[in-house]
Formats: structure tokens, C-alpha cells, sequence
């Protein structure tokens, strides 16, 4: 498997204060890599890095070969922010169409796509309905819709199941295992833990650091722990 995302020495610091410190990380084609860790451990600030979102920076990132940022390369990325980024005065299916229209996918490629994102994301009901009626779970999920709605080969997904009820949650991960083994690769980040053990591979995040990674099960073996819970506290991180 080649390697599609490679960050190298990344540091990050907001004025005096170091929010990220010496990043190291690879992640390869068709994998679902987890980045876990604290509310605040520097894991939005990463991501926006990874997408090419932020460029003032340390360090290297290459995405698809190319240096971040790169145009080309923004294209083959589906980003989900978390704080999402939607049109309260368009309904759900306007603001789908909104960012088609941004990938010039054609007419029926449109058509398709947003009636399989929104039915991903359980929204078809509601798309004629407008996002500011929404509840922050619905924009979550719609937010969803939107960075699939390109079929990208990369998606880069900040914490994408916050508010979401336990039976989509369940059902947007079986979908992302679907997606993987489509072939895409999938960074998500999170900081539940049973989401983490979904992940092919982890890097555990703690003030700006990796303090460990590796899969799910090498990292409770290598810990000798049952629980990634676990791991995270003998790795130095206390408690998540
Ligand atoms: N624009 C900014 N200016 C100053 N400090 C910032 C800025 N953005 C983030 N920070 C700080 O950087 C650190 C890392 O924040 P970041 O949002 O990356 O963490 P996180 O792990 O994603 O947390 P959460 O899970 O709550 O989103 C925090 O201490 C945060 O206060």
C-alpha cells in the first residue's frame, strides 16, 4: 500500500504557545487512520494542516506526493470541519447542489451523488426543508453528505459523529468501512473510544504529540491492557 498522506516534523504554534510539537505521521492508501485524543490536543489544528487548510506551519506534509497546499490535490479531498460550513438560508438539498456545482460534476453525476450522500447520512426527508431549521445533529450529518458529495478519494473527517444518535453513528462507520475498502482512505478524528478501535491504525494525541500509535490491537498488546482506554494512560496521557 502506498503512503497518501505524510506529515514530517510538523510543529504548529498559536503566538508563545506550541499547539503542535515535532509530527511525524503516514498514512496509507485505502486505511482508516484515527487521530484520539483530548478536547484540545491539537487534533482540528493537524487535520487543517493535512488539508492543506492552514500553510503557516513547520515541517513537511505531502498529500498524494504533492506539498500541502496544492490545488490539484484539494480536489481528491472531502474535508468535514467541525464547526460546519452550511448555508442556513438554503435548504439541505440547495446547499448539496451549492457544492456539486463547485466540482463541476455534471448534471446526473449531481443527481446521483446527492441522492446517495443524503441517503447516507439519513437526510432525504428533510432535504426541501432549510438548514436553520435544522438540529445540529441534521448539519452534521448534511456536512457529512457535502464531503462525500465529490466521490473523493481521500476523506478527512473532524470528529464526524459528534450529536449523531448511536444508530447512525453505527451506520455512517459501517459506511466509511464500506468506502475503505472501495479503496478510499479515511482520517477521522475522534475522541470516543470505540470509534478508535474502528480504525485500522491510531496515533494517540495528547498536548500537540503523538505519544503513541499504531492498530488497535498492537497497541493493547504492546501495553498489555484490554481497553485503548488503557493504552492512552500508560502512553502519558492520563485520562482522555
Ligand atoms: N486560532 C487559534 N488561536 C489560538 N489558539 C488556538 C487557535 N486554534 C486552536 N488553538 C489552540 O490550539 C490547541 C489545540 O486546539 P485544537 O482545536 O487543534 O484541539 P482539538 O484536539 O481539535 O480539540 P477539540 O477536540 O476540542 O476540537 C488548543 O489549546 C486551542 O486553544
Amino acid at each position: 500500500m502506498g503512503s497518501i498522506i505524510v506529515a514530517k516534523r510538523v510543529s504548529k504554534s498559536f503566538g508563545k504557545k506550541e499547539v503542535l510539537s515535532n509530527i511525524n505521521l503516514t498514512v496509507k492508501e485505502g486505511e482508516i487512520y484515527g487521530l484520539i485524543g483530548p478536547s484540545g490536543s491539537g487534533k482540528t489544528t493537524l487535520v487543517k494542516i493535512l488539508v492543506g487548510m492552514d500553510s503557516d506551519f513547520q515541517g513537511e506534509v505531502e498529500v498524494l506526493g504533492a506539498a500541502m497546499p496544492n490545488m490539484n490535490v484539494l480536489s481528491k479531498i472531502g474535508y468535514m470541519a467541525q464547526s460546519d460550513a452550511l448555508y442556513p438560508e438554503l435548504t439541505g438539498e440547495e446547499n448539496l447542489q451549492f457544492f456539486a456545482s463547485l466540482y463541476k460534476l455534471k448534471k446526473e453525476e449531481r443527481k446521483q451523488r446527492i441522492a446517495y450522500a443524503a441517503d447516507l447520512v439519513k437526510l432525504t426527508p428533510h432535504l426541501s426543508k432549510k438548514v436553520m431549521a435544522y438540529s445540529g445533529g441534521m448539519k452534521r450529518r448534511l456536512s457529512l453528505a457535502i464531503a462525500l458529495i465529490h466521490n473523493p478519494q481521500i476523506l478527512v473527517l473532524d470528529e464526524p459523529t459528534v450529536g449523531i444518535d448511536p444508530e447512525l453513528r453505527l451506520s455512517i462507520w459501517h459506511e466509511l468501512s464500506r468506502l475503505k475498502n472501495e479503496g478510499k482512505t479515511i482520517v477521522v478524528t475522534t475522541h470516543v473510544m470505540d470509534e478508535a478501535e474502528k480504525c485500522d491504525r491510531l496515533a494517540m494525541v495528547r498536548d500537540g504529540k503523538i505519544i503513541t500509535g499504531g492498530s488497535p490491537s498492537e497497541l493493547k498488546n504492546q501495553y498489555a491492557v484490554n481497553h485503548l482506554e488503557e493504552v492512552f494512560v500508560k502512553a502519558g496521557g492520563k485520562n482522555i
